[in-house]
């Protein structure tokens, strides 16, 4: 079984103006879409159009929270969530604007007992269970948080996916995590020196391998994506042609598809296609990257 764990939820409201957006002034919008979104829900959500079936962890809080979780029961996607008594679940803002702003709640604090009730969850796991923790923490936990749950889980022969930025991905590197998915500028911030080249983003994959991740998938917006294998082979692909519509979830629809893709063939370059036709799927859609998109895209790789 796939688990996906989202720490902070989102409901993702899309604003879209049909000219620039004016910092400090009153912008009034073309129109609006409500996703229901966090890094790990997406993941599940475009895994289920892929015929994989996931359980989607994680925590929720309040009025949002309880919306969040009607919504993905009615879009038929399993769900264990663990109820937080205080706080709501964030709503984050995209402006669609000609170019792409974002902000992201910070989302409610998850006290040591929740924490506890998520450990008990993964402690269930069984080997060759994946287990893919996703996306960023609330504030009041630890940079440690997702190395805790690795560590809990070591010996079991669960393969962790973790696609987060920063310290909260560094850490967890000791324990092997089967698969990586930092985007270019994230690999960037790791590494401390901007990566313009695919010797340098290879580079830098290959340092993370050192460290211990298993396989390094580095994405790039329009630009494709660059996988250093866990024999050091890479693999390098770009992108199919479309037009632009929201690419927020492209990077989670890409860790879908890569996994779905691996376990279907068991090659790393039949993932790496996978993924990189349900990413741009998403980019060229309103919402996620459905089945047909995604059918659509591959073809032409
Ligand atoms: N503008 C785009 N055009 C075509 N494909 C895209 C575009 N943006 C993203 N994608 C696809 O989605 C993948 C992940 O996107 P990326 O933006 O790098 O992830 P993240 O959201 O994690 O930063 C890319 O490697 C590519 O396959
Ligand atoms: O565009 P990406 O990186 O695939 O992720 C998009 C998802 O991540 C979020 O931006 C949240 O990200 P964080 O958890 O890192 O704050 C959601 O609002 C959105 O659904």
């Amino acid at each position: 079984m796939i688990y996906t764990v989202t720490f902070n939820p989102a409901i993702d409201y899309v604003v879209r103006l049909d000219r620039p957006l004016e910092v400090g002034e009153v912008n009034r919008a073309a129109g609006e879409d409500c996703v229901l979104g966090g890094k790990g829900i997406n993941v599940s959500g475009v895994l289920r159009e892929l015929g994989c079936e996931s359980v989607a962890l994680g925590f929720v809080a309040g009025e949002t929270g309880a919306w969040l979780e009607r919504g993905l029961a009615a879009q038929g996607l399993r769900t264990d969530f663990i109820h937080l008594a205080e706080g709501m679940t964030r709503i984050n803002v995209k402006i669609k604007a000609g170019t792409e702003t974002e902000l992201n709640g910070a989302g409610p604090s998850i006290p040591e007992s929740a924490m506890q009730q998520l450990e008990a969850q993964l402690d269930t796991l069984q080997p060759d269970d994946i287990l893919i923790l996703a996306g960023s923490i609330p504030k009041s936990l630890s940079q440690s948080t997702y190395e805790r749950l690795l560590a809990g889980l070591e010996g079991h022969g669960v393969r962790a996916v973790v696609d987060a930025t920063q310290d909260l991905l560094v850490n967890v590197l000791p324990y092997h995590p089967f698969l990586i998915k930092p985007n270019d500028h994230e690999l960037g911030e790791i590494v401390g020196r901007e990566l313009k080249t695919d010797e340098e983003i290879t580079a830098a994959a290959r340092a993370l391998q050192e460290k211990g991740a298993r396989n390094v998938l580095v994405s790039m917006a329009g630009n494709g994506a660059l996988l250093v294998d866990e024999h050091g082979e890479v693999h390098r692909i770009g992108c199919p042609k479309g037009k632009v519509v929201n690419s927020v979830g492209a990077g989670d629809s890409m860790v879908a598809g890569f996994v779905a893709g691996y376990l279907q063939s068991g090659s790393y370059e039949q993932a790496l296609r996978l993924g990189t036709a349900c990413g741009s799927a998403t980019a060229f859609s309103l919402g996620l990257a459905t089945k047909e998109k995604i059918e659509e895209l591959f073809g032409q790789i």
